[in-house]
């Protein structure tokens, strides 16, 4: 954990009078699910962290492309990290507490008791996490409906999404799952309700994930025509008929019993939560850019693209009338910044990508070794050693003969395939560090031309962007935040709190609280500007014909399959 000194504290203080604050001295605290840690921070009215805290979190793949985690799991481990942010800190200066999570699905009986997601019948195992892919068979059958909803996700439904894994839980686990099922949650709905008890659902998860309109609610006959009437007969209790735009006061506030757990008053308020990558939208998207020369000052937030990098990538953009791009999630009204559209690009994984590239090559061991012995991360090691390496040439020249395609777990967007798989072309008989530094930044830039293709695809369907907002963790790493200002060769806004995910969920705790008037107010107030990375406009040639290489791998690859498929 880390914490401020006191002299800190003060200075944050007394930042705050000056700002103008009506009430310097209220705290919030946000609470991030991510796929691999729960991390959790105390956030003051200017958006500055006064405390963090994270824990890991356990996950189990039972077999291949089934992933679990367990609802209790998560719930203590947000109840370790609150614990220790708001040490020393008179609790009566909390005024608010907010969640978002990973839209992975909790499955729980009538009495609230996990259930089993898996043959073996483990119910500690009781969520399917969202790059879980088991429902392959039930999210094709679903997509050959062509049914109207699929309109609003980009015309094609992801295999991530909830509906499919709903189906499959009917299909194959019916007596042990299925029939005893009181409450499928998404996992920031299922944090809400531990809090406060109330059960009503987040606009944010149930439209991006669940099908759900925010003009229109429920379709009938989507669930009827998918073999999941059984939601349309009892009125949708199972997976949610009251539902609250993000940031709404829920209930009466943090119930005794969670209050004990989290180590905060009971009665604050708590807010309807947001799925991960929508908060870390709202920690940064509303940010006063003023003095940064960039080309978005001054043009509509419309013009930015929020990218959150963890172990998946979330590219958000926002407009004011809906917005239909084929393989790209939404349009979804409200679902992030109320009031606009929503359309969510993605990439399903970037950071277990090139967690998955580094760990895997013959290197790896002499690597570890290495960053050790200097007290450094795998990254920062392999970044400094591609300096040495690079000599006189801009760095991302090194992968001249050297190119990945990226969908190591399918295509999220702009293909919205997720038959494709991963490639790489220039492979050399030797494995040394060298190789594996090589390797390490062809991924980082096959995940950068995978964000050009999605803007790409945006753009064409009527998204205008200037420049990109990153945060998660990978927005830790120098490298991948220069190569993704270079290949798309736009400016790469990085907030002062690297935690940006994190103060999306104080945001809305806040929100709820009622110190602010609206989200846009509150993400005014509490995102600021850190730190601009400038595209290296003179490497532009060299990334356009790196990037028609990238075109030509999926080209190539769905050419193999054809071959392959043929008499
Ligand atoms: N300091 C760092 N330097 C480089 N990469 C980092 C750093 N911290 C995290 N990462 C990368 O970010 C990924 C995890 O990001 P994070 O936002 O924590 O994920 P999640 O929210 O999915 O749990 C990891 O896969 C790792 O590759
Ligand atoms: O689908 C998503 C958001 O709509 C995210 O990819 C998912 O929630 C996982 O997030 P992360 O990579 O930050 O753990």
């Amino acid at each position: 954990m880390e914490l401020l000194t006191q002299e800190q504290r003060a200075q944050s203080l007394e930042n705050a009078m000056a700002d103008g604050d009506q009430e310097p001295g209220c705290y919030y605290v946000g609470v991030d699910v991510g796929t691999g840690s729960v991390r959790a921070a105390l956030v003051d009215q200017r958006g500055s962290l006064l405390a963090f805290a994270d824990q890991a979190i356990n996950k189990w793949e039972p077999q291949f492309n089934h992933h679990e985690q367990s609802s209790e799991d998560i719930w203590a481990a947000c109840c370790t990290v609150t614990k220790k942010v708001v040490q020393g800190i008179d609790l009566n200066q909390i005024r608010g507490l907010g969640f978002d999570a990973t839209c992975s699905l909790v499955v729980l009986d009538k009495q609230f008791q996990p259930l089993p997601v898996n043959h073996e019948g483990d119910s500690h195992r009781n969520i399917i996490m969202w790059l879980d892919h088991r429902a392959v068979s039930q999210v094709h059958r679903i997509n050959n409906t062509k049914h109207s909803v699929l309109q609003y996700v980009g015309g094609v439904m992801s295999v991530e999404m909830q509906a499919p894994k709903l189906l499959w839980l009917k299909e194959n686990l019916r007596e042990t799952c299925w029939d005893k099922a009181g409450h499928f949650f998404d996992l920031p709905d299922f944090l809400s309700w531990k809090a406060t008890g109330v059960t009503a659902r987040s606009l944010c998860s149930l439209v991006c994930k669940w099908t759900y309109s925010a003009e229109k609610g429920w379709d009938d006959s989507f669930w009827k025509m998918i073999g999941l009437e059984d939601f349309v007969s009892d009125n949708y209790s199972k997976i949610g008929n009251q539902v609250l735009p993000p940031g709404a006061s829920l209930g009466n506030g943090l119930t005794p019993e969670a209050a004990k757990d989290l180590g905060l008053p009971a009665g604050i308020a708590v807010a309807a939560s947001l799925i991960d990558a929508h908060a870390g939208g709202l920690g940064v998207i509303g940010t006063d850019v003023r003095g940064h020369g960039l080309a978005c000052e001054g043009q509509p937030v419309t013009s930015r693209l929020a990218v959150i990098c963890g172990t998946s990538s979330c590219h958000m953009g926002i407009s004011k009338d809906p917005i239909f791009v084929p393989g790209v999630w939404g349009p979804y009204f409200s679902a992030m910044v109320p009031g606009f559209w929503l359309n969510e690009g993605g990439q399903s994984v970037t950071g277990k990508l090139i967690d998955h590239m580094v760990q895997g090559h013959a290197a790896f061991p002499e690597l570890q070794a290495k960053a050790t012995a200097r007290c450094q991360s795998i990254y920062a090691y392999l970044n400094s050693h591609l300096d040495l390496i690079k000599k006189a040439q801009p760095v991302g020249f090194l992968t001249v003969d050297l190119h990945v395609w990226p969908d190591f777990h399918g295509n999220r967007s702009p293909l919205a395939d997720l038959t494709l798989k991963g490639m790489v072309t220039g492979l050399k008989l030797s494995q040394d560090l060298d190789d594996l530094a090589i390797l390490y930044l062809a991924t980082v830039q096959a995940i950068a031309f995978g964000t050009r293709f999605i803007i790409e695809a945006m753009e064409a369907a009527g998204h205008s962007i200037s420049t990109l907002f990153l945060c998660g963790g990978l927005s830790k790493n120098p490298l991948f935040v220069q190569m993704h200002a270079d290949i798309t060769g736009m400016p790469v806004v990085l907030s002062q709190e690297v935690e940006s995910v994190l103060v999306g969920a104080a945001i809305l705790g806040a929100c709820a609280s009622g110190d602010f008037t609206s989200v846009q107010e509150a993400m005014a107030r509490m995102s600021k500007v850190g730190r601009v990375v400038f595209p290296r406009l003179e490497d532009k040639r060299y990334y356009d014909k790196k990037y028609q290489v990238f075109l030509k791998l999926v080209e190539h690859q769905k050419e193999y399959a054809a071959i392959m498929k043929g008499d």
